[in-house]
């Protein structure tokens, strides 16, 4: 992580508010806090800020940090309210200098397997003594499915569905059922687009079938399973629904056949 970027950060922050880098991603920086931004409340909260960008005139760079940081944010508030929708809490937002703060989802797995994301945790069932197969992989993608349902049918889009942008969560060390949540909205919409929609499904399936190759045929029917009952919740207008998504997703499908066949 940039020398630079971390200096700017600690220079922004109160003094003495510990801040520990945990991941650089395209557009963000991302820190854990022990501490709330600005109440005395302990815990774990998560820092995401967007550098500026050196290769953009400052006020273009402004501009479009300011557009980014808001957008992440006002949809995050939108997509708390839904009701069965699990995202990030979103605890301040300070837009004009990029720093968003959120609530600190997931936890370290077990056996040193790494931070609870879907990706991570496929791996830790898929390798040593695991069972790729068992009830618990298979009720947690169906409810990944349930939580991408709900969110198209409430007529939003992720933009970066991968298997890491999406964290599992636990409410004790023993529990064996474990809670999605979808996080980095950053590239996130208020759309009904059919297309955007079978886009997020492509996606997703893309991540699982390159890390998981043996088991993604199961994964995804698992995963389409819990997208699939959402929809049907809402009796005709749903399934009508369902049929455009799961045909479009299909037509994107293809479409990344044939682009990877050409090259
Ligand atoms: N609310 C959260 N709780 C726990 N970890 C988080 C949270 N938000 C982000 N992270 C961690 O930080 C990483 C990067 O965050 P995020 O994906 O939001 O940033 P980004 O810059 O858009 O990344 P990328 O370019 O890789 O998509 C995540 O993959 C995750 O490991």
């Amino acid at each position: 992580m940039s020398e630079d970027v971390l200096a700017k950060v600690y220079e922004y922050l109160t003094p003495g508010l510990p801040v520990v880098p945990i991941a650089q991603g395209a557009e963000a920086v991302v820190f854990t806090s022990e501490k709330h931004p600005y109440l005395p409340n302990s815990g774990k909260f998560i820092l995401k800020y967007r550098p500026p960008k050196r290769y953009r005139h400052p006020s273009i760079d402004k501009a479009l940090t300011k557009h980014r940081t808001i957008g992440e944010a006002r949809l995050l508030t939108k997509l708390f309210l839904i009701e069965g929708l699990k995202v990030p809490k979103l605890i301040a937002c300070d837009a004009y200098n990029g720093y968003l703060w959120l609530e600190f989802l997931g936890e370290e797995l077990p056996h040193g397997k790494g931070f609870s994301n879907l990706k991570n945790f496929l791996w830790m069932y898929a390798t040593d003594d695991g069972d790729p197969y068992c009830s618990i992989v298979e009720e947690t993608l169906k409810k990944v499915g349930q939580q991408i349902g709900l969110l198209h049918w409430n007529g939003y889009c992720h933009g970066d569905l991968t298997s890491s942008n999406i964290v599992l969560s636990r409410s004790g060390k023993n529990e064996t059922s474990w809670q999605p949540y979808l996080i980095d909205f950053g590239l996130g919409s208020t759309t009904d687009s059919v297309e955007d929609k079978g886009v997020d499904l492509y996606v997703l399936e893309r991540a699982i079938i390159s890390t998981h190759s043996a088991h993604a045929e199961a994964y995804n029917e698992w995963l389409l399973k819990g997208f699939s009952e959402i929809y049907k919740r809402y009796g005709d207008a749903g399934e009508v629904k369902l049929k455009e998504v799961t045909k479009r997703f299909q037509e994107v499908r293809l479409r990344g056949r044939k682009r990877s066949m050409i090259g």
